[in-house]
């Protein structure tokens, strides 16, 4: 695989560290090109950024600029693909400014994920949703050589629907309830104020709900040329914030349109490999584990299985309203958001949309 240069929009934020520290060892992509707030443009990374992760500021990261978060203007040439992790109503603003002269934009925020066009896209769920691209008026820009926004889930959502579609695929879903438990880090930093958190529960966080219930109709819909023809299933949230750093939990309770056994539908989750044999190095061995034991899974003890890339769903067990109900965990920074995005760029990557080479490995 070619070896290609990448950018980051939002590079200080809690998302853009998780970039950063997934791609500093990553094969294909290197990291040349970085910005986030005004506030943070011509400071090294290391002044602009409270580095909040488990693993050391890579130095190399630490001494580079961060550049005007505009496609003009910068010190270093901008790179053709740009992981961005924005607020959604940033996004907005500067995301097609970059599609338009020309960039791949892997976008994390929510701003144009429920666009026509827009793939929304989890590769495991519904990398066929990509061609959407082609349709995006962005790729007319800049003299027909414009580039296209791929977005990814919410991360409530993105771990939801890895355990779904294999259910959908095997049995269809008609119905489903999901209550979340969802980990401080998804409010981005500084976050949920620490009074208002510890040794609490708060039963609300703005939008989430809307955005669970949207977008996981689209994922486990059907690309139809332009558009995506959303799954006709009935679906509801309810979102919580806890006092847990890393990690949602969800509990769901689902009604299928075929019966299945309990053999059957474990079966259907450890049989899920859509990627297998593609050689994706951010997709995990196992997209979807299931956990036998009484007690899991569990945020600090489970979320980093694969490398915190799978899912890891547990206590399957009939529901006396609808026909089964169970447990899901997923890392919310790592496949809720940076690690999603990598693995849609992978796709494409796989896929040829990216025109800028490099250098060629070994
Ligand atoms: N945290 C999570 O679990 C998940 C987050 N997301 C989404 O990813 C996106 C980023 O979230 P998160 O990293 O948590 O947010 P943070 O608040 O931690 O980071 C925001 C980033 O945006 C930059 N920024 C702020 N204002 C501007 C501006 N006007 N122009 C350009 N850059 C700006 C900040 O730079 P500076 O340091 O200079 O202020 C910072 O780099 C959001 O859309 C969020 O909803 C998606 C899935 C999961
Ligand atoms: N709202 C999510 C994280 C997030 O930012 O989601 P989204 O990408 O849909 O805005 C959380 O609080 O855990």
């Amino acid at each position: 695989m070619e070896r290609r240069n990448v950018g980051i929009l939002g590079a200080t934020g809690m998302v853009g560290q998780r970039f950063i520290q997934l791609l500093a060892q990553h094969p294909w992509f290197e990291i040349t090109w970085i910005a986030a707030s005004d506030r943070s443009a011509g400071k090294t990374y290391a002044e602009a950024c409270r580095w909040k992760l488990d693993t050391p500021l890579p130095p190399r990261i630490a001494a580079m600029t961060l550049q005007p978060n505009v496609p003009e203007g910068s010190a270093v040439e901008l790179p053709k693909i740009i992981f961005a992790a924005l607020d959604a109503d940033i996004a907005r603003e500067l995301e097609p400014k970059f599609a338009a002269v020309g960039c791949a934009v892997i976008s994390n925020s929510s701003a144009f994920r429920m666009t026509t066009d827009v793939p929304l896209v989890v590769p495991e769920v519904n990398a066929d949703h990509l061609p959407l691209i082609e349709h995006q008026s962005w790729r007319k820009e800049n003299g027909g050589k414009g580039g296209y926004i791929v977005t990814n889930p919410n991360c409530s959502a993105i771990g939801l629907v890895l355990a779904l579609k294999p259910l959908e695929e095997k049995f269809g879903i008609e119905s489903l309830f999901v209550s979340t438990m969802q980990a401080v880090s998804g409010a981005g930093y500084p976050g949920v104020a620490s009074l208002d958190i510890l040794g609490n529960v708060v039963p609300f966080i703005k939008n989430e709900e809307e955005k669970m219930q949207e977008e996981v109709v689209k994922l486990l819909g059907a690309a139809k040329g332009d558009h995506v023809e959303m799954l006709d299933a009935r679906l509801t949230a309810h979102c919580n914030r806890v006092a847990v750093e890393d990690g949602h939990t969800e509990c769901i309770s689902i009604k299928l349109r075929k019966p299945a056994t309990f053999d059957e539908i474990v079966a259907a989750w450890e049989g899920f490999k859509p990627l297998e044999g593609q050689h994706l190095p951010s997709a995990p061995d196992s997209p979807v584990e299931y956990d036998h034991a009484v007690d899991r899974p569990q945020p600090r003890l489970d979320r980093m299985r694969g490398k915190g890339m799978t899912t890891v769903v547990g206590r399957l067990r009939p529901c006396s309203l609808l026909d089964w109900k169970f447990v899901l965990l997923s890392h919310n920074t790592i496949r809720g958001a940076a690690g999603a995005a990598i693995l849609n760029a992978e796709v494409l990557a796989r896929l040829g949309k990216f025109e800028t080479k490099k250098k060629v490995l070994a």
